[in-house]
């Protein structure tokens, strides 16, 4: 498979190399001085850029009738854009804000134990995510997902980050160096706190979900998730 990568970072170099251990091509690695960009040798395109960049990356993709593993975080005012292009050009896309199977397995199990939480009032619920320092966005796109996984399973409306009012998830948001992502769910009462904890020990995680994304989507047509691609159900 002919991949391009849009961002050749961190995890656009992770990337690289486990497409590569997997008998991939990379044919383009596109950075923010890149000029010209060949749309006609890739079969897939492959996104970790920045909050800033995603949107135009992942809409001349589409333009080209290539179809986009996006894994960028922090672009999602511009997110029903993208998904109205996707479907106006034909293409194909699976945004992710983790493509790790440990965290697509621990949405999972946050929506299964905010479900248990419900009814029982004398919990409250925060998130807290801990990254290296250079990461722009905050709070993670990740924390993200697991605060809509709460909302659309308790009487939760919202998220805030740091301090939230009444019904509405706090999400405390941490840098450290060389972090590569740790994400914690609590739940407290005055008598005991509930946890549930991932911790990424590097981004290869990320990396390889990112990858069997791409071998996945090429030859589809529409907008998918990381359960369609696990078959999480
Ligand atoms: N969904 C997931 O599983 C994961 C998502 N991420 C997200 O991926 C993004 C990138 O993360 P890192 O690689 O750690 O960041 P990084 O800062 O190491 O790399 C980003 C790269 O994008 C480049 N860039 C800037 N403008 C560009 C443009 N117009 N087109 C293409 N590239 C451009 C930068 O020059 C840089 O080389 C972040 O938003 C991060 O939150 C990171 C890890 C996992
Ligand atoms: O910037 C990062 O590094 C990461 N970003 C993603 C996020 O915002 O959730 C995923 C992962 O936690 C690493």
């Amino acid at each position: 498979m002919k991949i391009a990568l849009f961002g050749y970072g961190k995890m656009g170099k992770m990337i690289e190399q486990i497409a590569e251990n997997r008998g991939h091509e990379i044919v383009a690695k596109i950075d923010v001085d890149t000029v010209e960009v060949d749309f006609s040798n890739m079969d897939v395109a492959i996104d970790f850029s920045m909050p800033s960049a995603a949107f135009g990356n992942i809409t001349q993709c589409f333009e080209h009738g290539v179809p986009v593993i996006s894994g960028t975080t922090g672009w999602l005012q511009d997110f029903n854009k993208a998904l109205a292009r996707c479907e106006e050009t034909g293409s194909a896309f699976i945004y992710a804000s983790n493509f790790s199977l440990g965290v697509n397995i621990f949405f999972e199990l946050n929506e299964y134990l905010a479900k248990m939480m419900r009814q029982l009032k004398q919990y409250n619920v925060d998130i807290e995510e801990i990254h290296h320092t250079q990461k722009l966005d905050s709070p993670s796109g990740t924390a993200i997902t697991l605060a809509e996984g709460i909302i659309a399973n308790t009487d939760y409306t919202g998220w805030k980050l740091d301090e939230a009012p009444k019904g509405e998830i706090p999400i405390i948001a941490r840098r450290i160096a060389d972090t590569p992502g740790t994400h914690t769910v609590n739940y407290e009462s005055e008598v005991d706190t509930i946890a549930i904890v991932h911790t990424a020990h590097n981004r290869q995680g990320f990396a390889l979900g990112a990858v069997i994304a791409a071998e996945w989507i090429v030859g589809k047509k529409g907008v998918f998730t990381m359960k369609d691609v696990l078959n999480l159900g």
